[in-house]
């Protein structure tokens, strides 16, 4: 579905990203993962070709990211960017049918298909009761929940998400993350998601990367990523590890500081 190859992007005279290599296979959930400023959002916007890459290159579906037109990729990937949705006067449901604008041309506004998409998005995400309301007049995480299903709407084959349950909180983080993996199971739909919490991405991701200054530590199976090593190595923390007890993926406890004895 996705593929980076020597992937390396230049800003302000220094690489923000350099030699990344990364592979998406089709209906897979990859998590990117690493400590602020490692580069996550800088590979996502030159990975979904929001940004052109400096070196190497990307390929989506076997061509090269940068043939497509914007409304040809747009059917294909669905981003949902760091930055949440503005107070912008428009209703839930408005919100959500700005979706379906791939599927539109100059001539032909909202079909039927698009209605009936845009219902069952909105009754998936639990925003029904909510459709008619002001986005200005809902919380943080309902505006979230609004962007994640503006994002469904589009139908896409791949979903890019920059860390989408950063407002919500554990309920609709998990409910998110389920929903994610519904439609991943029933679609095939492919998912790219950065994510800061290491056990929930360990819980839904199939494989993880992680960057630390721009390169790739390493990638693979929670198991093969989320290590004592790894963790300390990109994050400078130390972590203690356990499995978790019945999903049997590690799970990461952190612990204060010990203060030194006098
Ligand atoms: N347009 C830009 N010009 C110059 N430097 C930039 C630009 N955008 C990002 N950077 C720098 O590139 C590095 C990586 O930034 P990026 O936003 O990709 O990190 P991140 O891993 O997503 O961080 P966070 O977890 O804080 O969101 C940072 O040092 C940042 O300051």
């Amino acid at each position: 579905m996705l593929q980076a190859a020597r992937l390396g992007k230049k800003a302000g005279g220094r690489w923000l990203l350099q030699e990344i290599d990364l592979c998406v296979e089709k209906g897979e959930m990859v998590g990117v993962l690493g400590a602020n400023g490692s580069g996550k959002s800088t590979l996502i916007r030159c990975l979904t070709g929001e940004w052109k890459a400096d070196s190497g290159e990307v390929r989506l579906k076997g061509e090269r990211i940068d043939t497509y037109s914007p409304k040809e990729r747009a059917r294909i990937v669905a981003v949902l960017a760091q930055e949440p949705l503005g107070e912008i006067e428009f209703t839930v449901e408005e919100v959500v049918k700005m979706g379906r604008y791939p599927y539109q041309s100059r001539w032909s506004w909202a079909s039927g298909r698009d209605f009936d998409v845009c219902d069952s998005v909105l009754r998936q995400t639990g925003l029904w009761p909510m459709k008619q309301r002001q986005l200005a007049e809902l919380s943080g995480g309902e505006r979230q929940r609004v962007a994640i299903a503006r994002t469904m709407a589009q139908e896409p084959e791949l979903l890019v998400l920059d860390e989408p349950t950063t407002f919500l909180d554990i309920r609709h983080q998990l409910a998110i993350l389920d929903l994610l993996k519904k439609w991943q199971s029933e679609c095939g739909l492919t998912i790219l998601i950065v994510l800061h919490d290491l056990n929930l991405a360990a819980q839904y991701c199939d494989r993880l990367v992680l960057l630390k200054e721009g390169r790739m530590v390493t990638s693979g199976v929670p198991k093969a990523v989320i290590t004592r090593e790894r963790i300390e190595e990109a994050y400078g923390v130390t972590p203690l590890l356990m499995t978790h007890p019945t999903l049997h993926v590690p799970q990461v406890f952190l612990q204060p500081a010990k203060e030194e004895k006098k």
